[in-house]
């Protein structure tokens, strides 16, 4: 610290910079910062680093100082500043001292809590089912505001100019007899109330992964559906299942339930997803599409007060969403039964055996008292389908349909993809070129460590620039905020870990980063798909460096499948790490990580049989490793742990 000071006293505007610590960004004579990138020659074939914004200089003035993160935590922390010394050395900015204010955003939560507005559930609104019928209850004109908003209001995503384009992404399904899809959402066998709900959330016309899935489900039938990223497949799986619900009605309590002290609660639905942030917002969506029906949806997760998740449960569950590691808990204090599961939702199943859950979800599936797959049905939904995912159908589906909108983990079109040669220690200066070139609506990078989210999001916020933080070490309530702040605009930038990958559906994202780029090529499809969501257009743009040449070949490939330009370095650098792996054996057309297949149970594929696709995927110890399907599973990650953070996420 005191040499830091001393460091920063004996600057001046016109020193040329002390190297090193700053990240190297130079300071011309009319104290202009020259950010690293522009002042070296670069050599690595690239023609595109720096080439974001013709050379906007830095507004902030003069600040170079990046590069000594590790100061300033406790943004969006409400208020106070922690500045300490900031930054700052080898600059003329004046930030160094603190001046900028973290606090403001990060305020006005309110009370959505861990379960949101539980006013769905007042009594009045809440809908019975009585001799066979469903009977809508009462209409509720504030909670219908606060459920589905206005068509202006910009907390709802509308959808965008490319809607329709949805209609041309090819669809397969394959499977036995396949139910004819449906092409409005006035036909049956939606149930009435569904319908109007939907129109009130105003979608016109379903997408197609929707307009399958729901006679699919009709039918009684299974269904694994991978689509893309932000084409609806959250409603591909509540619409059915609240449909059939609705149409059915509750499933009658087990003769022993609720005997003596027990207090369990007995759901028809279940759906399983990866983190809290993602079941929180189906739990969103369920409660929009449950509004007046008889259906009571519940969130549970951990890092949240059990307690209160149990009071809610008291008050009813039928439609339970939740993180595996909450539920196996819940399980063993007995407290909820799943004997009356009729439809089970595996949302981001890849996901979830990355994490470590498979052991939670193999327990929740077949270790408790869910009826067997005969007597449920069990649907999985994700953007990708690597081939252990597909294994893992064999166990929880029967005959069930496999239904791909489009090439099995393809991006979409909406999203304009830039890959940018960025050195590590360019990706600083190239960002804030980025950052500084204008409004571009809300911004997400993803990094791969919480460390470096916790730094990049402190040298953000020493520039001057709104940022948040979200990654697996920060606190729930944490977590919750930096989304709010990030949704409501009031800081535009997030700075994220994996966590923020899946699923997550926020308005007016335009632009997603990978400052880092992931190892997983499927992580990087995830990623983008933040943005480009329901019809609207989208950018993202990724730095690449030789150090990510193990993702260069499945890149080139994504690339080309979206029509997407793709860099001559990319081509290079793919060639050459092909080559140092010996021929295709590590690319999409043959990894065991993401099946090139359809639909797996066709077989072969480009890659031929699943045993040899080469480098199986693995993370955390996770089910990598073998050849062969036989020993693919049986990770370490011990039992019970993967709601914890223990990663690097
Ligand atoms: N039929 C529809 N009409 C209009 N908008 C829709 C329709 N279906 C879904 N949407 C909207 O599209 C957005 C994306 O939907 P959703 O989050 O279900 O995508 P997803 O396919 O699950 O994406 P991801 O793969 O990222 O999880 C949401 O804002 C949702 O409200």
């Amino acid at each position: 610290m005191a040499e830091i000071t001393s460091k920063m006293q004996s600057l001046s505007v016109n020193d040329k910079p002390s190297g090193g610590e700053n990240g190297s960004g130079a300071i011309n004579p009319g104290g202009k910062y020259i950010p690293p990138h522009r002042s070296r020659n670069v050599d690595s074939g690239d023609s595109s680093a720096g080439s974001f914004n013709g050379g906007n200089g830095y507004r902030r003035g003069g600040g170079s100082g990046y590069g000594n993160g590790g100061f300033n935590r406790g943004y969006d922390n409400g208020g106070f500043n922690r500045g300490g010394y900031g930054g700052g050395y080898g600059n003329g900015g004046g930030y160094g001292n603190g001046g900028y204010n973290r606090g403001g955003y990060g305020r006005d939560r309110g009370d959505r809590g861990a379960f949101g507005g539980s006013s769905t559930h007042k009594r009045g609104n809440r809908g019975r089912f009585v001799d066979g019928k469903h009977i809508a209850g009462a209409k509720d004109e504030r909670l219908e505001l606060e459920l589905f908003g206005t068509a202006d209001d910009s907390k709802f995503q509308s959808t965008g100019i490319n809607f329709d384009n949805y209609d041309d992404i090819p669809v397969e399904a394959s499977g036995n007899e396949v139910p004819e899809p449906i092409n409005t959402f006035d036909t049956p066998p939606l149930e009435a109330l569904l319908v109007e709900n939907i129109t009130l959330a105003r979608y016109t016309r379903p997408t197609p992964v929707q307009k399958y899935s729901v006679p699919i489900v009709a039918a009684g039938r299974d269904l694994m559906a991978c689509a893309q990223t932000g084409s609806g497949k959250t409603g591909g799986f509540l619409f059915p299942i609240l449909s059939q619900s609705y149409i059915n009605g509750p499933a009658p309590l087990p003769e022993r339930a609720n005997a003596g002290y027990s207090r369990k609660a007995y759901p028809t639905s279940l759906i399983l997803a990866p983190t809290r942030e993602l079941v929180s917002q189906i739990f969103d969506e369920a409660r929009k599409f449950a509004y007046r029906s008889w259906v009571r949806p519940c969130v549970v997760y951990g890092g949240a007060d059990i307690t209160t998740q149990l009071k809610q449960i008291d008050q009813g569950c039928d439609l339970l969403v939740a993180t595996p590691g909450r539920l196996v808990d819940l399980l063993e204090r007995g407290r909820i039964s799943l004997a009356n599961i009729r439809y089970l939702v595996l949302d981001e199943a890849d996901r979830m055996l990355d994490m470590g859950f498979e052991p939670q979800i193999r327990r929740i599936v077949e270790g408790e008292d869910m009826p067997s797959v005969e007597d449920r049905q069990t649907l999985m939904f994700s953007a990708t389908f690597p081939r252990d995912i597909q294994m893992l159908a064999r166990d929880f589906l029967k005959d069930y349909i496999f239904l791909s909108v489009g090439r099995v983990g393809s991006t979409s079109e909406n999203i304009t993809q830039h890959i940018e040669y960025v050195e590590d220690e360019d990706k600083k200066s190239v960002l804030l070129d980025i950052l500084s070139s204008g409004d571009q609506g809300l911004i997400l990078i993803f990094v791969e460590t919480k460390r470096m989210a916790d730094n990049l999001c402190d040298f953000l916020l020493s520039q001057d620039f709104a940022a948040t933080s979200i990654h697996g070490d920060r606190t729930q309530r944490e977590r919750e905020r930096a989304l709010d702040t990030f949704r409501s605009g009031r800081a535009p930038i997030m700075v994220a870990t994996a966590v923020a990958a899946r699923g997550l559906d926020i308005p007016n994202v335009k632009h997603v980063i990978n400052y880092d780029l992931p190892t997983d090529i499927d992580d990087y499809v995830h990623r983008i798909g933040r943005t480009g969501r329901a019809g609207n257009v989208g950018v993202a743009t990724a730095f690449f460096n030789r150090g990510n040449r193990g993702v260069a070949r499945e890149l080139q490939d994504i690339l080309k499948e979206a029509n997407q330009e793709v860099p001559a370095f990319l081509e290079t650098i793919s060639r050459e790490s092909s080559f140092g792996r010996g021929g295709r054996g590590g690319s999409r057309g043959g990894s065991s990580r993401t099946a090139n297949t359809r639909d797996f149970r066709r077989g072969g594929g480009a890659g031929g049989g699943y045993s040899n696709g080469g480098g199986h995927y693995d993370r955390n110890g996770g089910y990598g490793g073998g050849s062969g399907y036989g020993n693919s599973y049986g990770n370490g990650g011990g039992y019970g742990n993967a709601d914890s953070n223990n990663s690097w996420w």
